[in-house]
């Protein structure tokens, strides 16, 4: 098989990759660092698919700071359109497939039904936006793409909600938390398994396809189970969303269906309480 090239490499997603690659022996996989592949240096990427001509080509670089991209919209669009733009370009000259990720964030969230592909994409924050933007470019340049819609990531890995939920449950006495915003946690680690099983199977099912876990749960609720599960003692008050201000708004319904992804793709999804488990496990806490 070709190689397969991960960009943003060294973000959680990317070393989540790194982590299950290893764990599953696979084998030609390149992981590129910012530092060694930077999505908006076209001459750059076009040297790197010239080198490899990957079968894959897995893009977990982004803009990721959510409230920051409402003051630096241009940046946030360069790194989440016109890198994927570039990305694209290449796998249709060289008949790569396009892993792209994206988030639950496209979506406006006023509803109270499980999204599903088809349903509208209305995005509410510049990084919703420039997400979308990024997912709507694929095809200019090439049909041969997945794309994986995920939710509320997090890992032994990089910055997320768990790790912020400990360190401050162990500074603090008592946290408030959202408890009228509703989606589904996603291990990370089981996204890269998913991503990883796409390839080792030779999905040719290319489309836009939704992944988290299984399950509902407010950031409340997520943050109570990290608390009860590492046993953590800190007192944890319930608050609506108008008592945490933010730059950006989320969306208040982001559960997405997984249907398509399990009959199409044929991957296991485990109940996010599960993986949080298996997380804080490996978090030795
Ligand atoms: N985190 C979450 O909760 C969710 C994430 N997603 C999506 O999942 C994917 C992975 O997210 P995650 O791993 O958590 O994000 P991270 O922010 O941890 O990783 C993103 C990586 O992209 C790198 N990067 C930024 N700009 C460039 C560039 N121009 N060229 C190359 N690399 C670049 C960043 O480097 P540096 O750190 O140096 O800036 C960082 O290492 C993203 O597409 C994200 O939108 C979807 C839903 C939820
Ligand atoms: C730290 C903290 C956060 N919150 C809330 C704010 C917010 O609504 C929610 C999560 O906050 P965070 O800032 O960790 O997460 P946020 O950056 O909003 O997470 C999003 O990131 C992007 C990249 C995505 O694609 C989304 O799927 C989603 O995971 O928890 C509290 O209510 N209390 C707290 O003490």
């Amino acid at each position: 098989m070709g190689s397969i090239l991960v960009f943003g490499a060294s973000g959680q997603l990317g070393q989540c990759l790194a982590h299950v690659a290893q764990e599953r022996n696979t084998p030609n996989m390149v992981f590129l660092p910012e530092a060694q592949a930077n999505i908006l240096n076209p001459a750059g990427l076009a040297a790197l698919f010239a080198e490899h001509r990957p079968a894959y080509c897995i893009n977990c670089a982004a803009y990721t700071a959510v409230d920051k991209a409402e003051d630096e919209v241009e940046l946030a669009r360069k790194i989440n359109r016109d890198g994927v733009a570039n990305l694209s370009q290449l796998c249709g000259e060289y008949g790569t497939v396009l892993i792209q990720i994206s988030t639950d964030f496209v979506f406006a969230g006023t509803g109270n039904q499980p999204l599903v592909e088809t349903d509208e994409a209305a995005p509410i924050s510049v990084y919703g936006l420039t997400k979308l933007e990024g997912e709507q470019v694929i095809s200019d340049y090439t049909n041969k793409f997945f794309i994986l819609r995920t939710s509320w990531l997090y890992s032994e890995y990089a910055n997320n909600f768990v790790k912020t939920m400990l360190k401050l449950g162990r500074e603090r006495e008592e946290l408030k938390i959202i408890w009228d915003q509703l989606g589904t946690p996603t291990y990370a680690i089981d996204l890269a398994g998913c991503i990883l099983s796409i390839i080792e199977t030779g999905s040719q099912e290319f489309g836009l396809y939704h992944y988290s876990n299984e399950g509902v749960t407010s950031w409340y609720d997520f943050a109570t189970a990290i608390f009860e599960l590492s046993q953590t003692p800190v007192r944890t008050v319930p608050i609506r969303t108008a008592e945490y201000p933010t730059k950006a708004t989320r969306p208040t319904y982001s559960v997405m269906d997984k249907t398509k992804a399990k009959t199409q793709l044929g991957v296991a999804i485990p109940h996010w309480r599960h993986s949080l488990q298996v997380c804080l496990g490996r978090l030795e806490v």
